[in-house]
């Protein structure tokens, strides 16, 4: 049986052939400023929070579909987001392209684009709307292409977020020299969410890699409790989309940046 991740990189293979098949190429134009989220992790003197913007999910459903992206990220930077990701999947995630291009105008931060990269034109169209980081996930992809599509969006000038969910794929990841390692809490064939993969993935790596730990933060416990291990940053979604009232958004996301930076990693 095909798992959500297979589903969804099948109709990212649609996506492409569409774009390829219509001649779409994504005009570069001049070279624009990007804003490091690498160089905004290493320095920081605080856990680092990376923010997202996330209307629905495939294993949660509807979390909050009428929002306006713009206004949100606004919020996400007064209270002091580290960067924020924008989901840009339709299909599964209802988010957009367009998505990305409202909170670029709206913020200066760095911005990953959170999509299923499988190919340089979704590069080129990540760097056209003002993406800064883009996410690579070795699951997803053979080795040789994890590094092909590393080293196109960095000669872009773009930062990569290399996604893991186990050691055995820390080779790969490797080997493909990220600007950042993303640890997974959730498995993408079985939506199972344990914060514990961070801290096992962790133990394995050099002390030099930058680190974030994606998914299933629900509060400063878990945020604290990632920063222990020794990650720079977290992503979270659900547990900031999930608050309607910006205010209360604004609280929520105050209370994740208590947590002290790991010592002793880079
Ligand atoms: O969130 C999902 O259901 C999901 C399913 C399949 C592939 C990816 C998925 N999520 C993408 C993410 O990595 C998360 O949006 C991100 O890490 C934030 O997670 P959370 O804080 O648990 O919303």
């Amino acid at each position: 049986m095909m798992s959500i991740l297979d589903k969804i990189l099948e109709t990212k293979r649609e996506e492409v052939a569409h774009l390829r098949a219509q001649g779409i190429s994504f005009d570069r134009g001049a070279p624009r400023e990007i804003h490091s989220l690498r160089q905004k992790l290493l320095e920081g003197t605080k856990l680092g929070v990376i923010a997202e913007i996330k209307r629905r999910s495939p294993s949660k459903g509807v979390i909050q579909a009428e929002i306006n992206p713009a206004t949100r990220a606004r919020v996400y930077e007064e209270a002091g987001a580290t960067a924020i990701s924008v989901l840009t999947d339709r299909t599964y995630f209802g988010g957009s392209i367009d998505d990305l291009r409202a909170v670029r105008e709206a913020v200066s931060l760095p911005i990953l684009r959170k999509d299923f990269v499988i190919d340089e034109l979704q590069i080129d169209e990540a760097y056209a709307a003002g993406a800064d980081v883009i996410l690579l996930i070795a699951a997803a992809l053979p080795n040789e292409r994890l590094q092909t599509l590393s080293f196109y969006a960095q000669d872009l000038g773009l930062d990569v977020l290399l996604e893991v969910h186990g050691t055995h794929e820390l080779d790969a990841a490797l080997a493909a020299k990220p600007s950042i390692l993303g640890i997974n809490n959730r498995n993408l064939h079985t939506f199972e969410v344990d914060l514990g993969v961070t801290e096992q993935v962790i133990d394995a790596l050099p002390d030099d890699v930058v680190v974030i730990s994606e998914s299933g933060v629900l509060g400063m416990v878990d945020a604290q409790r990632m920063a222990a291990a020794g990650a720079r940053g977290v992503l979270v979604g659900e547990l900031l989309m999930r608050h309607e009232d910006l205010g209360d958004v604004a609280t929520c996301l105050t209370a994740l940046q208590m947590a002290k930076a790991p010592v002793g990693r880079r």
